[in-house]
């Protein structure tokens, strides 16, 4: 009998997998049932022109839920229709409305980037599947949920029949973290300790999940973080156990699609059995400690060159290093806190919630931004922004020199326009450093909102914890 139970035992991953599975495919592989089909404007237009040459409907409107986010103007600019952004903002207002489905739109208050909105709104929960046409599809995995990136080509196949054919079973990781953060230190810094440890294709092949006592101890806000930047290490999700802390999110009023009553009852007795079983084996285990961890900040090309804010430039290792330190304009030994900043963006689905903003207006409230130093909040969504200017944060932001943006994902990538000029150098709490993202020739050091904020103040990396 303990024989049995010891092999029936599975993780976390392996129940939500398995309770989607609807059918083997020939030739190895799954289809997967879809609980909900997150849809933004860069990678759906040419999914809905699929089904409309085929004269297929949205199988479940009432699953799939868009909203516009990659190419919105958060600056108050008017949209270009002219422009490539402006044509998909256009076409996902159009598909929306041919094929039925709700889209949280530019003037919606429930807009906002789709990995913030998702939680948000209460579509977020448990044991679902969620894909969507974006890598960052990871973050959802926060509440033991399986989340995340599919193509475009996918998308399509999933509008046309809420499915999705999985080639291969990801195998299983788990990340088992052990004491508690320091004062200053965050959920980012842990995710980037993280893929510093395991190397930007450190995960390829696995769902990581995150585990152990640091993990229980974050808000939703901060497991968010952890699981969005999963894919940076190349995991194909990123999964915590949902607990009390879950239930306690889900259940605020202001969340439209959570279940209530006897449904939200009914998801937290679900939910309870999800937790990987005692004894379950995953196919490998990393170990970090988060007791000593300092803030991180990355030098290079990919969120795995970091070091600790009070280090230096590395010696190159290999090429890549060699070339991102060329791209960056970097010589090793320099000191992290040496490096002069342009620009400060706070933002991104990796870091723009509401817990992310009070962080970082802690920090600069009744303190200057350095001169010559842009610095922007850019909430992750128009109920974030909201939120924040009911609490008073938009002044706090304003008042220390800080540009206050609507929501969207905007220097995250810069598809709306809002860049840094070649060679200028940004502190960014955004989730990927690589060349060009935040503009031709930019150069961008990812760090948490409190190392953001305390670099907005200096024109310099610089050590949060010295600040508060
Ligand atoms: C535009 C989209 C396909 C892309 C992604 O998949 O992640 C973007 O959100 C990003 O962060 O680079
Ligand atoms: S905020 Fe950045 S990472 Fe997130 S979806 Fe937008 S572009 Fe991608």
């Amino acid at each position: 009998m303990a024989n049995a139970s010891r092999n029936d035992a599975r993780t976390l991953f392996d129940k939500v997998w398995d309770a989607h599975v609807v059918s083997d495919l020939e030739g190895g592989g799954v289809l997967l049932y879809i609980d909900r089909h997150l849809v933004h404007e860069v990678t759906s237009p040419q999914a809905f022109d699929g089904l409309r040459e085929k004269g297929r409907p949205v199988r479940r409107p009432d699953l799939t839920f868009a909203t516009v986010d990659h190419n919105v103007p958060t600056d108050g600019r008017a949209i270009d229709e002219s422009t490539l952004s402006g044509q998909q903002l256009a076409a996902l207002s159009r598909n929306a409305q041919e094929f039925g489905i709700p889209l949280f739109g530019y003037d919606d208050r429930r807009q906002g980037i789709v990995h913030i909105i998702g939680p948000q709104l209460g579509l977020t929960l448990p044991g679902l599947t969620i894909v969507c046409g974006d890598s960052h599809t990871s973050t959802h995995g926060a509440f033991g949920a399986l989340g995340f990136g599919i193509g475009t080509t996918e998308v399509e196949h999933v509008l046309a029949t809420q499915t999705l054919r999985a080639p291969k079973r990801p195998k299983t990781l788990a990340i088992e973290t052990t004491g508690r953060l320091g004062h200053g230190v965050t959920a980012k810094d842990i995710i980037l300790a993280i893929i510093r440890k395991l190397g930007a294709a450190g995960a390829t092949g696995y769902v990581a999940e995150y585990r152990g006592e640091a993990i229980r101890a974050l808000s939703m806000a901060g497991r968010m973080t952890i699981c969005n930047m999963s894919i940076e290490m190349g995991a194909r999700a990123g999964m915590v156990a949902p607990d009390d802390i879950t239930f306690e999110y889900i259940q605020a009023e202001e969340r439209p699609y959570a279940p209530k009553g006897s449904a939200f009852e009914e998801m937290v007795s679900y939910a309870r059995q999800l937790p990987s079983d005692e004894g379950a084996t995953f196919d490998r285990t990393e170990h970090l400690d988060v007791g000593s961890l300092k803030p991180q900040v990355s030098w290079g090309t990919t969120p795995a060159m970091t070091v600790d804010i009070d280090g230096a430039i590395p010696e190159p290792q290999d090429a890549a290093e060699k070339r991102a330190q060329m791209y960056m304009g970097l010589t090793p030994g320099t000191p992290v806190g040496d490096l002069d900043i342009n620009t400060v963006f706070i933002g991104s689905c990796t870091n723009a919630r509401i817990e992310d903003l009070r962080q970082a207006a802690a920090v600069i409230k009744g303190r200057q931004v350095a001169s010559g130093v842009r610095a922007m909040v850019v909430p992750g969504s128009a109920a974030v922004r909201a939120q924040a200017e009911q609490e008073g944060l938009d002044q706090v932001f304003q008042n220390a020199g800080f540009e206050w943006h609507r929501a969207g994902c905007s220097m995250c990538l810069g598809m709306n326009g809002d860049i840094l000029r070649p060679q200028q150098r940004s502190a960014s709490t955004s989730n990927r450093p690589y060349e060009g993202r935040q503009g031709p020739g930019s150069r961008t050091h990812l760090v948490s909102p409190l190392t953001a904020a305390a670099t907005a103040l200096t024109g310099r990396l610089t050590d949060p914890r010295s600040l508060i």
